[in-house]
């Protein structure tokens, strides 16, 4: 029997960020592997117009839990759904749920968080750290408590290079910034957002900085672990191979150049990809949870959990991968054939970005104009450029992190649990992975059927021909234009032509001579 999936058994565990990606895959395993798991408190709010109820009675019946459906049935009702918002005081939580809480729960995963590169910093705070901080609150009171695991990001560090399993000393001092913030006007605080966040790329990586130092601030009171993802992407095996549920990290930008909307990024071919499959993740959340409450570490554990120390692969192979699976496997209706120039230079970028993106958008959106239609594409491709902007800080550099706690758990697991609960990334098979990565986002993000991929083919083969088509007459158009002003280059066109006239003549003859 798996110690792992025996210690949940009974237990009861309370998960914040359930409805996100990482969420729905740890509550989808949690419940599959411990079916005899007491109850799964989630943190949820009301949000677009749907109520907690409505929200969680959609999520239960999506895709991700047609496992756990499968062999428990009944799994839902093990789900216990509390009214909360994370930038609320007291998270907004009611008194009586509070209770229920306090009383109950015996293991904390936490991982609500805004993930967007462009929050505004008031917000970013808000709910990284206060929310943080006041969950923080909560589980200092909780009765059972065994082990609070905290979700940060290998990213939170990015402003060093070489990234140790330890917490860095924040930049500036916590409880100052977020007061600083409370009452500084909000055009004031997007002004001074760049100096704020100095060396750091975005809000996001930021902030999940500041919320390790005050995790740390908490060590003394319960047992706590923080668990560092690089770029989760899409699952490796787990709930199905290739699950994945949105935009984010790499799946946007793969998606995009299967669509054939994007041509060109600007990335370092060399560089480490650093992907991680989300099911190793929730696999190290885990176990993780299991040898903190059980083996109570004496100092408070910090697991990078990354693959480019262990088994590298860069962003030069990712594309190819990308690239050769779309065209085996390609999406609907896209909008050229895919491929994908990737470069770290800017101005050959930039080069590409004109050629291969702005003048495509712009004659689409002109031959939408000229059908009547409402032009589109250059929003499109304005959204794209804004991400890859975003983006690029990530793609162009590489990092070292050490895996010690990984590797130090991993011998720590029984053969059965290594088994069920697998984050060994040196047995992942990067090109199954990619292929496998990008047939998910075609059939779980974007709900395209397999069964239509003969009639993308035909539409791949009709993009082409189109595009031999305009590629020969735009030949043909500049070199009318060039012959119509330049001597020499009429000299050369006589010249060719003459000496084609010659060759076409001696076939001519010689093929009548045979005769
Ligand atoms: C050959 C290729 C190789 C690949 C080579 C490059 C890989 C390059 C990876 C770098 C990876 C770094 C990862 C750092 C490491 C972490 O720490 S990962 C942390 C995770 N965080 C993120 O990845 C967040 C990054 N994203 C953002 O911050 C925001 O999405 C951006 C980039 C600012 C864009 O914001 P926006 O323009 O407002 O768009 P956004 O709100 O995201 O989307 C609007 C709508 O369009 C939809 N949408 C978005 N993208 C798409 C799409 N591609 N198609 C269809 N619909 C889409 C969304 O679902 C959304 O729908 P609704 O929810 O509104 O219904
Ligand atoms: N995805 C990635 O590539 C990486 C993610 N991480 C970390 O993993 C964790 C999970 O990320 P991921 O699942 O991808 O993120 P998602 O954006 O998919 O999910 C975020 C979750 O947080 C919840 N949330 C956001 N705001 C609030 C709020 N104000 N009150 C209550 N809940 C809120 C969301 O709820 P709602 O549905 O209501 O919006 C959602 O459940 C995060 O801590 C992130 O920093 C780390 C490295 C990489």
């Amino acid at each position: 029997m798996s110690s792992i999936a025996a210690y949940y058994n009974g237990k009861t565990v309370l998960i914040t960020g359930a409805t996100g990606f990482m969420g729905k895959v740890l509550m989808e395993k949690l419940l599959r592997s411990s079916p005899d798991v007491e109850a799964v408190y989630i943190l949820v709010r009301p949000k677009a117009g749907q109520s907690m109820q409505e929200r969680v009675a959609n999520m239960v019946k999506s895709k991700v839990f047609d496992r756990v459906r499968e062999d428990c049935p009944n799994f839902q009702e093990k789900i216990k759904p509390i009214n909360a918002e994370l930038t609320q005081p007291n998270l907004a939580i009611s008194a009586k749920d509070s209770q229920e809480l306090l009383s109950q729960v015996n293991v904390v995963f936490h991982c609500a968080a805004t993930v967007r590169f462009d929050e505004p910093l008031k917000h970013a705070l808000l709910l990284n750290v206060m929310g943080t901080q006041q969950l923080l609150l909560l589980a200092r009171q909780m009765q059972k408590l065994e082990a609070f695991i905290h979700i940060s990001t290998a990213y939170a560090n990015c402003n060093k290079r070489n990234i140790e399993e330890v917490i860095y000393p924040p930049p500036v001092e916590t409880k100052k910034l977020c007061d600083l913030v409370e009452w500084l006007d909000e055009s004031i605080i997007q002004e001074i957002t760049p100096k704020l966040i100095g060396d750091w790329p975005n809000t996001y990586t930021y902030t999940k900085a500041l919320a390790e130092y005050l995790v740390q601030q908490e060590k003394e009171h319960f047992n706590i672990a923080i668990i560092r993802p690089s770029i989760v992407g899409a699952s490796w095996h787990e709930p199905f191979p290739g699950w994945i549920d949105n935009f984010n990290g790499a799946s946007g930008m793969i998606i995009a150049a299967g669509k054939g909307i994007l041509q060109t990024v600007k990335v370092n071919n060399d560089a480490v990809a650093d992907l991680i499959p989300v099911d190793v993740v929730i696999n190290l959340m885990l176990a993780v949870g299991w040898y903190t409450a059980v083996h109570r570490p004496k100092t408070l554990m910090v697991y990078n959990c990354t693959t480019g120390g262990i088994n590298p692969f860069c962003w030069g192979e990712i594309g190819y991968h990308v690239i050769s699976t779309f065209k085996r496997n390609p999406l609907e209706q896209t909008f050229r054939i895919p491929k994908a120039q990737m470069t770290s230079n800017h101005l050959i970028n930039q080069y590409w970005i004109t050629v291969s993106h702005k003048a495509p958008a712009m004659l689409y959106d002109f031959y939408l104009r000229l059908t009547g239609r409402k032009p589109r594409m250059m929003k499109i491709f304005n959204r794209l450029h804004k991400s890859m902007m975003l983006l690029e800080y990530f793609t162009c550099q590489s990092w070292e992190w050490s895996s010690e706690n990984m590797n130090m758990l991993m011998t720590q697991l029984s053969p059965e649990d290594r088994r069920l609960f697998n984050f060994d990334v040196r047995q992942l098979h990067w090109s199954e992975y990619i292929e496998n990565y990008c047939i998910g986002a075609k059939k779980y993000l974007l709900n395209e059927d397999m069964s239509g991929i003969p009639a993308a083919k035909q539409h791949l083969r009709k993009l082409r021909n189109i595009q031999y088509a305009f590629n020969t007459t735009l030949l043909v158009i500049i070199w009318r234009i060039f012959i119509a002003r330049s001597q020499m280059a009429r000299n050369i066109w006589y010249f060719v032509v003459s000496l084609c006239y010659k060759f076409l003549s001696y076939f001519r003859a010689s093929s009548t001579l045979r005769h």
